[in-house]
């Protein structure tokens, strides 16, 4: 015998059904749409948010979403490095990488990192596939700068084998190592990457999930979080030169992938619980939000008080 379930503490059954309820405009507008998530090794803190957050991709998957993961690990191969004795440089966010750094990028994040995320993935069931940036010459690039070594420019995506991994209804994991033109491989920037990739496959919109809420107009004022932006606003705090470490090349991503038709680009914090499933299937959202067009800022409500979902509802079931 079993006895009726109390509410959840603190939350009534009307109030949970609401929530429920409000998703499904949400869903409604993402079913059948291309996302790139960008899983930063900021936000790789530990295995549990990890596990949490890939089983958010994995709901969004089975609500008809075809999502595509792009991964960093910056952090495992600054460690991987310290063990190996081998120096860890950046600049304007990009690493620099000896050869034999190369040879350590390529082992974590190709063979750790993205091991470890497509199994996360496969313990809902069979969903991810594993992919390098090399793999099929998904990412060819060339040297971006000297100083920098094995980093790469990318010259362009050969989308082909992503699209034909999500039309046999996979969840593409991409490595983000690129074959080089002369024949070596190249260190791509996870950021960079996704922003190239989610142009390539026509994304709806790409998401990067880091380790802070979202772009800050000024880091040092933690009230100055900016919850929407224009295009040529995200372009003019670049060109102001106030942002620094790995948020440049994150705007850049954004702001490539706005220009390469992406819809919207968020930046949310991946170390918030279910960040993914709060910005992406409630009214109030929880980052930062970059729209490609006009119209598109004009039209967007976030971020919503809750309570709205209402009107959003008719207004998405209209459409
Ligand atoms: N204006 C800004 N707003 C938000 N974050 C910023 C800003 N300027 C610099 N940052 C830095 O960017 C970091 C995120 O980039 P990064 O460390 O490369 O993360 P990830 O591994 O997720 O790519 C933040 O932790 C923060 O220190
Ligand atoms: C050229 C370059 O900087 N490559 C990055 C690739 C991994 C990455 O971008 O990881 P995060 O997303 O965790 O920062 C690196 O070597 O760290």
């Amino acid at each position: 015998m079993k006895y009726a379930r109390d509410s959840r503490p603190g939350i009534s059954h009307e109030k949970t059904a609401q929530l429920l309820f409000e998703a499904l405009p949400w869903i409604k507008n993402l079913t059948g749409k291309t996302i790139v998530i960008k899983y930063g090794g900021a936000a790789m803190v530990d295995s549990k948010l990890r596990d949490d957050v890939m089983s958010d991709i994995v709901l969004l998957k089975i609500i008809g979403v075809n999502p595509v993961i792009v991964h960093g690990g910056g952090a495992d191969i600054n460690a991987a490095l310290k063990h190996y004795d081998i120096p860890v440089e950046f600049k304007d966010g990009q690493r620099v990488t000896s050869p034999e750094a190369m040879e350590i990028v390529r082992e974590v994040l190709v063979g750790k990192v993205n091991q470890e995320l497509v199994a996360a993935i496969n313990q809902h069931g069979n969903l991810a596939v594993g992919v390098s940036g090399a793999d099929a010459g998904t990412i060819i690039a060339e040297q971006l700068d000297p100083d920098l070594g094995r980093v790469g420019n990318i010259v362009r995506v050969n989308s082909g084998y992503l699209e034909s991994i999500m039309a046999n209804d996979y969840i593409p994991v991409v490595a983000t190592v690129a074959a080089g033109e002369d024949g070596g491989f190249f260190n791509i920037n996870a950021d960079v990457a996704a922003g190239h990739i989610a142009a390539a496959v026509h994304a709806h919109k790409a998401i990067f999930l880091t380790d802070v809420d979202g772009l800050y107009e000024d880091f040092s004022d933690k009230d100055s979080l900016i919850s929407n932006l224009t295009l040529a606003e995200t372009q003019d705090m670049l060109d102001k030169g106030e942002i620094d470490r790995g948020m440049i090349p994150k705007l850049q991503s954004c702001i490539h992938a706005l220009r390469g038709g992406v819809f919207r680009a968020h930046i949310i914090n991946g170390t918030t619980p279910h960040s993914l499933l709060l910005e992406l299937l409630t009214d109030a959202g929880v980052g930062t939000v970059m729209h490609s067009t006009e119209a598109a800022y004009e039209n967007d409500t976030h971020p919503h008080p809750l309570g709205v979902f209402a009107s959003r509802l008719v207004e998405n079931l209209d459409e």
